[in-house]
Formats: structure tokens, sequence, C-alpha cells
């Protein structure tokens, strides 16, 4: 299967278990890959054949922007369903890393592989 990538996405949310972390946004690392077939826009060369990336990536961003989750993996499931409801994806993997919290790891996060029936 074609994979459309978005990596690296960049976004801000109030997120975190504890009453230090509920008081300004944190910033936050979204790695997606939506899983489609991209023979058709290949050949067309438009975008209206394709899933558009850039309309995926704001969808994100405004559900890390609206929400206010203690996990992440509760804004990684957040974001998972609002794909599958807005565009038309059979299957992704959404990567949501949570880069500057502990002083001590380069990173924490959470992965999942979703396809739509499982949401
Ligand atoms: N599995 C998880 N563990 C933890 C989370 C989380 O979202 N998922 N969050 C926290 C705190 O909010 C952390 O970011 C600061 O210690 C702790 N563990």
């Amino acid at each position: 299967m074609d994979k459309i990538y978005i990596e690296g996405l960049e976004v801000q949310s109030l997120i975190g278990v504890y009453d230090w972390e509920r008081d300004a946004t944190q910033r936050l690392l979204v790695d997606i890959v939506l899983f489609s077939d991209l023979q058709k826009p290949a050949y067309s060369d438009d975008v209206d054949d394709t899933l558009n990336y850039a309309e995926v990536a704001q969808a994100v961003t405004d559900v890390a922007a609206n929400s206010q989750f203690a996990l992440i993996e509760a804004l990684a499931q957040a974001m998972i369903s609002q794909v599958f409801s807005q565009f038309p994806v059979q299957k992704m993997t959404l990567k949501l890393s949570k880069p500057d919290i502990l002083p001590t790891a380069q990173n924490v996060a959470v992965e999942f592989t979703r396809e739509r029936k499982d949401t």
C-alpha cells in the first residue's frame, strides 16, 4: 500500500497528569502515516484525487489546541478519530511525542496503528 507521511508536526496542547502541567500548553510532535492508494493522483496530478496532507495536519493541530487530556494516549486516540471522521483513509499510524517532559530522556511517545473499523 502506498503511504503519505507527515513527520515532525509541531503542535501545542494543554496536557499532562500533574497539576503543574495544567497551567500552560506543551510542545508535542506528531508523526503520521496515511495508508492510501496513490495511483490515481500520481497520474491525474490533482489534489482532489488524494488525501491532502495539509488538511490532515491542520485537523490534528486543531485537536491538540482544543483539547485538555491528561494522557498522550487519549490525545493520540482523539487525533485518530478526527482524521477517520474527516478523511477517507482506511488505515493510519500516529506517533505522538512529548519531547520536553523527561529531563533524562530524549523523548517519550505512544504509537497507534488503527484501521477505520477499529475506531
Ligand atoms: N503512559 C503514560 N505515562 C505518563 C503520561 C502519559 O501521558 N502516558 N504522562 C505523564 C505526565 O503527564 C508526564 O508527562 C510528566 O511526568 C506521566 N506518565
